[in-house]
């Protein structure tokens, strides 16, 4: 625990424990920087403190957080850990895949016998606490839940013959947190892994039907380098007590 933590309020107590798996194993090629976009500098801060930040609000009443990192990257968090402002966690090393990485983030909860797993991205820094709270609640009733938002631009369908239209008002842009009772997603990861999973939800629907949680347009997912420029804005405006 950093010392700093140690005169924050108590975390929510709940019936239903709450557990979150932040994945951050992976190496960031769309991003092609010097350094995995975990650790890219966001408003003066790596962005996985801002994501980490965003789950150990005590109002959630989170139990146990796991991060999950490049295993040759687990110095350089710690180095991270001892200059900001971190809450507690556990750490783990990732995998080649990010379905491989959830998998070492739920080995480290094998303890708990029952509970809500929430797994997110380590680069979605500005997730509300809103859409959090939402989706845990949503699995709890529901077993299964994800955030996700109505597409904002027309969507066409590639085809052999070009590509056609498709009808986006039944579509949804899929973000994280993605919510699960911990015994059914302990479930979906002891299937083997398939190339179509590119989410926990895809690795669940077989087992139990998903719902679906409003998202957030400023939950985004730091992919590419234009997306940092957009996220600091964000931050910045979601700090403006005029927006929040
Ligand atoms: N082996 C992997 C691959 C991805 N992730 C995590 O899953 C999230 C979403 O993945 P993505 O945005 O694709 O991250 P990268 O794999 O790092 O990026 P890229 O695909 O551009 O290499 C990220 O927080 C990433 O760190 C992970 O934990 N382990
Ligand atoms: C999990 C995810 O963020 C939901 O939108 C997304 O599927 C991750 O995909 P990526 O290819 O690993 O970026």
């Amino acid at each position: 625990m950093n010392p700093s933590e140690a005169s924050s309020p108590p975390p929510r107590a709940l019936a239903t424990p709450r557990y979150a798996i932040i994945v951050a194993g992976g190496s960031g090629t769309r991003m092609g920087a010097d350094r995995p976009k975990q650790f890219l500098d966001l408003a003066g801060e790596p962005v996985l403190v801002h994501t980490l930040r965003r789950f150990t609000d005590p109002e959630l009443g989170v139990q146990e957080l796991v991060v999950v990192l490049p295993a040759e990257q687990l110095a350089v968090w710690a180095a991270i850990c001892a200059q900001h402002q971190v809450g507690p966690h556990t750490v783990v090393a990732g995998g080649a895949t990010r379905w491989a990485s959830v998998r070492a983030g739920l080995a480290q909860l094998a303890r708990h016998a029952s509970g809500v797993v929430a797994v997110h991205d380590g680069v979605r820094p500005l997730t509300p606490r809103t859409v959090i709270e939402a989706t845990y609640q949503a699995a709890h009733n529901h077993g299964a839940a994800v955030a996700a938002v109505v597409p904002k631009d027309s969507v066409r369908n590639l085809s052999q013959q070009g590509s056609y239209a498709l009808n986006r008002a039944r579509l949804r842009l899929v973000q994280t947190p993605q919510c699960f009772d911990l015994d059914l997603l302990r479930r979906a990861y002891q299937l083997p892994e398939l190339s179509t999973f590119t989410d926990d939800a895809s690795v669940v629907e077989d087992l139990h039907a998903i719902t679906l949680v409003e998202g957030d347009y400023r939950n985004l997912k730091i992919t590419t380098p234009e997306d940092l420029f957009v996220a600091e804005a964000l931050l910045r405006a979601m700090r403006d007590p005029v927006n929040e």
